[in-house]
């Protein structure tokens, strides 16, 4: 039975599809509502680490008289690759599965990211549900249609915009992260909280330890907050032709060090550090006034995130963030911020300003 949920809707403008996440607990009696009529198959795909949760839901499925078939993923960035991309084609394929069938992702934003891209990608295109189970993944990988998988160039080089049909949000869900993991997601929850929704600073500044726990007194406002952010951007901008590089804050340097890493840092922690330099190069060129860009430092910090990263890597860091999405020809291209929730383009910065920038956040 569904508790009384949140609802935010996304899209249906611009000839895109609406569709609701929802944000609440016991919210799979909303599942068969979102997969629709006339389905006769449904591919679960979920992570190692949710192994007894995705079979769980498979039985569910089945016993509702879906052909229903789990496909178990690696945790995390190791099923963001090609090789596993292609074995959920081979299974897809050999359980027969058509475009009338539905894919539900069951994880972290890794997940939802391969299981969306899986779902572009099938018969060029099926129905998908994303069930997200981590902070990160329900403010932000869940919401927005971003699919993709890495290569050995870098984070996300591969992919197709593919909104899902719906998000179900189940806050219980979280009582089982790790706390590495759900401190890993605060660190979109503060992007949000920069570049749009200076509210969510305010909150989790007025009790840190707590916007570190799921059971925290502002756990779901966190959230929803969030959620938010992202679903007006999205709904306004789908295919990132302008707008939606906001949501960008801080990455063009966390997917250098994500690729330096090998993927081994979380996304969230390596995103921390990409907003304390996108801070720094917005103070650095002038936009941005000291007291916003050290808050920076002060909220991430109280959350436990990371502000730093090794100082000797900056000339492979400078060459991978030439692959970033933002980059035009030889341009490189940041968000900065104006000042608090008011996000802009830095186009093609000196390499001094880089050089300064970098110096604030090397270890
Ligand atoms: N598509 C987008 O718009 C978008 C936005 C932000 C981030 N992302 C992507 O999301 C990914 C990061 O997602 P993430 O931070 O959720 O990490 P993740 O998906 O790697 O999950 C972290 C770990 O937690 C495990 N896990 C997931 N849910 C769990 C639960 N409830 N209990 C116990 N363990 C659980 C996973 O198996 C994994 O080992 C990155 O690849 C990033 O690029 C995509
Ligand atoms: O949804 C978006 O747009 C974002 O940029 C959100 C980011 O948090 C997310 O990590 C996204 O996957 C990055 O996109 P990319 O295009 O830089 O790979
Ligand atoms: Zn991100």
């Amino acid at each position: 039975m569904t508790e009384q949920a949140t609802r935010i809707q996304v899209g249906g403008t611009a000839g895109t599809d609406p569709y609701e996440v929802l944000v609440g607990r016991q919210l799979l009696g909303e599942l068969p509502g979102l997969i629709g009529e006339g389905v006769k198959r449904v591919a679960v795909l979920h992570p190692e680490a949710l192994a007894a949760t995705g079979e769980a839901l498979r039985e569910d499925l089945a016993s509702q008289g879906y052909e229903a078939i789990a496909i178990q993923l690696p945790n995390a960035e190791e099923s963001k690759t090609a090789e596993v991309a292609a074995y959920c084609w081979k299974a897809l394929g050999q359980s027969g599965f058509t475009r009338s069938d539905v894919i539900v992702g069951v994880g972290g934003g890794a997940t939802t990211d391969l299981a969306g891209f899986v779902a572009a990608t099938w018969l060029r295109g099926v129905r998908w549900i994303a069930v997200p189970t981590t902070v990160l993944g329900m403010v932000d990988a869940a919401v927005g249609g971003k699919t993709g998988i890495n290569t050995a160039e870098g984070k996300n080089l591969v992919g197709a915009f593919h909104p899902p049909a719906g998000v179900l949000c189940d806050l219980a869900a979280l009582d089982s992260l790790p706390v590495n993991d759900y401190v890993s997601g605060l660190a979109e929850v503060i992007k949000a909280g920069f570049i749009a929704d200076p509210a969510i600073l305010d909150l989790i500044e007025s009790d840190p330890e707590a916007a570190k726990r799921p059971d925290g007194a502002h756990t779901a406002e966190l959230i929803e907050r969030a959620i938010r952010v992202k679903a007006e951007v999205v709904s306004a901008d789908l295919k990132e032709s302008g707008l939606r590089e906001i949501l960008n804050y801080g990455h063009t340097l966390a997917h250098a060090i994500e690729k330096n890493e090998r993927y081994n840092w979380r996304h969230g922690a390596a995103v921390s550090v990409g907003m304390v330099f996108a801070a720094e190069l917005g103070r650095i060129a002038g936009r941005l006034d000291d007291a916003t860009a050290d808050r920076h430092r002060s909220v991430l910090e109280s959350v436990g995130l990371p502000l730093t990263y090794r100082g000797d890597q900056w000339p492979k860091l400078l060459e991978t963030m030439k692959v970033d999405k933002k980059s035009r020809g030889d341009r490189l291209r940041f968000i900065v911020l104006d000042g608090l929730a008011r996000p802009t383009v830095l186009e093609g910065p000196d390499p001094a300003m880089l050089l300064a920038a970098h110096a604030e956040i090397a270890a």
